[in-house]
């Protein structure tokens, strides 16, 4: 496939409430979608890093800064997905830009092709469950309201943000409201240290599904050492980077679920390949988040749909998080998102909303 110019386009969209978690509140997200335009077809991939290093390492102005100025002089005259992740290779980190890329030129080459994305990456289901994530609030009567809320629309599964101070008690009164039916995990997002092994084991009487990514966010051995201290299961989240980082934590015993997240790890052939070996080793996985419009949440919901992903995951509806998407908006139907059927992402923009909130756009012409 022939590249004819590449769009960068930043957008800004509001939040419906704010998003706490134990690195910071996100009122809006500042996401810059790649746009690869061909003679036969175009495709668009979201870069899901944010506004400032807090998530990882990378950041929007960085993700645009290395696509223009290495990813896309990079890529070879006749490409596809995995030309174009090869060509990346040799550029170290700046996963999210690079998925961005990947996807955006997986996507083009699919809308030709005529496959959708899930046929692409192996789905065996046309719908997925989906779990909600919930943020860290001011008080117990809030958050409860909130787990309330989600409940009654049908989500399957409760994830709590969590930190220190705000751990024990929400999980409690969550546990306590809604009963031992719910299916109930919680992300620290690297909040805790070892020291905190016997306060992390307190939550182990809530008979949790996970808890994801309790210690640091480049770590495998003091997970290891942690794990060994809970019953609660550890899931990995910011520690899993590549298949390499998850075969080390199988290796380990750092995680005994991996949260999976395509813009994390590099792009959907990673999370496919990350997928298949946790499959040969019978560790679950399921489809994480990063608060994607309905571009990125197409290929999240397409990729939750392959046979390892038997944890319900992030993908929620995209009323979640934004009053109005870019997209046609995905709505759950009995705690389920339907995996889109057409070629490729088998969704598009909508241009009038994506120009309403376009901040910026830059064209590459090839
Ligand atoms: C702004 S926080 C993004 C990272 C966070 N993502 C979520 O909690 C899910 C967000 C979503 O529903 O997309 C995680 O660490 O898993
Ligand atoms: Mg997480």
């Amino acid at each position: 496939m022939k590249i004819n110019a590449i769009e960068l386009r930043r957008i800004a969209m509001p939040l419906r409430a704010p998003f706490r978690t134990s690195f910071g509140v996100e009122t809006a997200r500042d996401i810059v979608l790649v746009r690869v335009v061909t003679p036969e077809g175009e495709g668009w991939g979201e870069c899901v890093a944010m506004s400032e290093p807090l998530y990882s390492s990378e950041y929007v102005d960085a993700a645009l800064d290395v696509l223009k100025r290495f990813l896309i002089p990079a890529l070879p005259e006749k490409v596809d997905a995995r030309a174009a992740k090869r060509a990346m290779k040799p550029f170290k980190g700046h996963r999210m830009a690079k998925a961005a890329l990947e996807t955006a030129v997986l996507d083009a080459q699919l809308r030709i092709s005529g496959e959708s994305f899930g046929s692409f990456l192996g789905a065996s289901r046309e719908r997925v469950p989906c779990g909600v994530s919930v943020g860290i609030m001011d008080s117990i009567p809030e958050l409860l309201d909130a787990v309330g809320g989600f409940v009654e629309e049908g989500y399957v599964r409760i994830k709590l943000k969590i930190e220190p101070g705000w751990d024990l008690a929400p999980v409690r009164a969550v546990r306590e409201r809604f009963g031992d039916d719910l299916l109930l995990q919680v992300d620290a997002n690297a909040a805790y240290t070892l020291a905190d092994a016997r306060q992390l084991a307190k939550l182990d009487d809530f008979d949790l599904l996970l808890i994801e990514q309790p210690l640091a966010d480049d770590d495998l051995v003091q997970h290891a050492a942690l794990s060994r201290q809970l019953k609660t299961p550890v899931c990995l989240d910011e520690s899993i980077e590549s298949v390499e980082h998850a075969a080390a934590a199988i290796t380990l015993g750092a995680a005994s679920i991996i949260n999976i997240k395509p813009g994390r790890v590099g792009g959907y052939l990673e999370a496919k390949a990350i997928h298949d070996l946790c499959v040969a080793h019978g560790v679950p996985v399921w489809c994480g988040g990063m608060l994607e419009t309905g571009l990125g949440r197409a290929a999240n919901v397409a990729l939750a749909a392959l046979p390892g992903f038997v944890l319900p995951g992030d993908t929620s509806a995209s009323r979640r998080y934004f009053a109005t998407d870019i997209t046609t908006p995905f709505e759950l139907a009995d705690g389920h998102l339907d995996v889109p059927t057409g070629p490729g992402l088998g969704i598009d923009p909508i241009q009038d909303i994506l120009d309403s909130v376009t901040t910026s756009s830059e064209w590459i012409k090839f």
